[in-house]
């Protein structure tokens, strides 16, 4: 592991292991989206107060299944915002119209995937907690 003061990432030395090489950059690429990006840490948070919600009001399998494909949905859909947006102010720092569209469409996929998953996580638990109240 290396801390160069600004990023912490992992490293695995030598020309062989190509596989396991993708593996750790990909893996560098989700500790930096959890550890230095603001969304990134939100949306954590609140995939952790999903599944704390599905433990505390005992949810079934299926719709484990459902909260967990949601969670990773939306969590996937911001990391990919997030490698667009810093493509973009690497391409083009200063304000373009054409960055503004793909930038506004990157934050609408990630708002239009977490609407979904707000709905479908208000159909799941919005019925154990009436019924608690
Ligand atoms: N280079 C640019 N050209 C045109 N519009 C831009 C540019 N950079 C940002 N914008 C506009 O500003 C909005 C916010 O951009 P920004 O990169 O700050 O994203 P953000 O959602 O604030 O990201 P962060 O997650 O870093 O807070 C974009 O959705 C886009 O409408």
């Amino acid at each position: 592991m290396i801390k160069d003061g600004i990023h912490v990432r992992f490293v695995i030395t030598g020309k062989r292991n190509t596989f396991l090489k993708a593996f750790v950059y990909a893996f560098n690429g989700i500790v930096h989206f959890f550890m230095y990006d603001r969304n990134g840490r939100f949306h954590l948070g609140a995939a952790l107060a999903a599944v704390l919600g599905g433990f505390a009001l005992n949810i079934s399998n299926t719709e484990w299944l459902i909260i967990l494909l949601c969670t990773g949905l939306v969590i996937a859909f911001e990391m990919i915002n997030a490698a667009i947006e810093k493509l973009c102010d690497v391409v083009h720092r200063e304000f373009h119209p054409a960055i503004k569209i793909i930038k506004d469409m990157s934050a609408g996929a990630v708002l239009w995937v977490s609407i979904i998953s707000l709905l479908v996580g208000t159909f799941i638990f919005f019925p154990k907690i009436i019924i608690l109240l």
